[in-house]
């Protein structure tokens, strides 16, 4: 495929932005990884590696290392954000202070903010003045960093309010072995990327406890239909849940020993407990904090959430996980197809009052 050759910098060189950075590099970019940490960055600049992150892995020599965002950042228009939710603000400030162009934020994380219960678009959008910002584009859907990093067939989807932005990133992207969609729906796109932790976490708890692929299955099913109930109310379309960023991530986040999700829910549901677990996983697990964000959400937007509710009683507030599993199990009947019942029910209202 005929491609312009971009100056990209690539903020974060974690698991994700290093394998990003890679795909780039294979598509014939101009590429510049920064991270915070100036012996990564060397070890990236003379031995071609990131061993924390990747640690099987020869980075393309083409890949340049900075420690300084200064000197990341000139001459390039486009910026992959690939830091944990909770550092985004931090980082966008120090970049609000070096830049003096616009420029198109491409963000990569998977999270909301708790409190601020803003989506990683919105943080952006209120973090970086509008002379500074050309677009925000999100990419998001299944796709583990160890795999892309190998080159294996993976998709994803890029969505943004600009959606000719999102093309241009499609295009920056895309490859044989990294296939890129668009979607219009910049909502769902962050939503589903958001909440499919909080799903992986009870899988990986389920998993620890000794249960089977039923209850994956049933966490999987109807931790989608609570994640598109409250999309759908803060204004997602349906059809998104149903696409890469919603069932595709979810499946592979709940399924996959990669997720770093998975593998602390494993632990917490083999009798760890949560800090224990934080703090050997040496990587970020972003849905302990989109948890106590989405419980928050589900109370404003008044939306039944009882997976995310009870994960939060296990994260904060010691509920053993064997009892919040059997609390989930025992709840009072209810319809499956709880949206489509009230809809039913609402037209045979109807009917009946035509027939009075
Ligand atoms: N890994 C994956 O497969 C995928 C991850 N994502 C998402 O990408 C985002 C980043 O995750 P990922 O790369 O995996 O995380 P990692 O834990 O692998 O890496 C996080 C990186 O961010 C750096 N960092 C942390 N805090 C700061 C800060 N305040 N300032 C500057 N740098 C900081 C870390 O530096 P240090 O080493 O010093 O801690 C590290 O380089 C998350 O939202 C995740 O959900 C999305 C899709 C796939
Ligand atoms: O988002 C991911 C895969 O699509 C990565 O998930 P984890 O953060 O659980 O590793």
């Amino acid at each position: 495929m005929e491609r312009n050759r971009e100056s990209v910098a690539v903020v974060g060189a974690g698991s994700w932005g290093t394998a990003l950075a890679m795909v780039l590099a294979d598509n014939g970019h101009d590429v510049r990884l920064w991270g915070h940490n100036p012996e990564q960055i060397e070890e990236i600049n003379t031995q071609h590696t990131n061993k924390k992150y990747l640690s099987e892995i020869h980075l393309p020599e083409e890949i340049r290392g900075y420690s300084s965002l200064e000197e990341a950042l000139p001459r390039t228009e486009i910026m992959i954000l690939a830091v944990p939710t909770k550092a985004i603000r931090e980082v966008l400030g120090k970049i609000r202070e070096i830049r003096t162009e616009p420029i198109t934020i491409v963000h990569v994380s998977k999270g909301i903010e708790p409190d601020s219960l803003l989506r990683i678009s919105e943080m952006i959008e209120e973090e970086m003045p509008e002379n500074l910002l050309d677009s925000v584009v999100v990419l998001s859907g299944p796709s583990h960093a160890e795999e892309v990093s190998l080159r294996h067939p993976t998709t994803v989807t890029v969505s943004s309010k600009n959606m000719k932005a999102a093309e241009k990133i499609q295009d920056l992207f895309i490859n044989n072995n990294f296939r890129v969609y668009t979607n219009p729906d910049i909502i769902g796109v962050e939503i589903g990327g958001a909440l499919k932790n909080i799903i992986a976490l009870a899988a990986g708890i389920t998993d620890g406890l000794g249960y089977g692929d039923n209850a994956k299955a049933a966490l999987i099913t109807r931790g989608l239909a609570e994640i598109a109930r409250l999309g759908m109310k803060m204004g997602a379309s349906p059809l998104t849940f149903s696409g890469l960023a919603g069932i595709g991530d979810l499946i592979v986040t709940c399924t996959s020993v990669h997720s770093r999700n998975w593998r602390a829910g494993n632990l917490l549901g083999k009798g760890h407990n949560l800090q224990e677990v934080l703090d050997n996983m040496g990587m970020v697990v972003e849905g302990v904090r989109t948890t106590k964000a989405a419980h928050q959400l589900a109370k404003k937007y008044d939306v039944k959430m009882p997976i995310t509710n009870v994960l939060y009683d296990v994260l904060f507030n010691n509920v053993n996980a064997k009892d919040a599993v059997d609390l989930l199990m025992g709840r009072g009947k209810t319809h499956e197809m709880e949206d489509l019942a009230n809809v039913l029910e609402d037209q045979r209202g109807s009917k009946n009052q035509e027939n009075l």
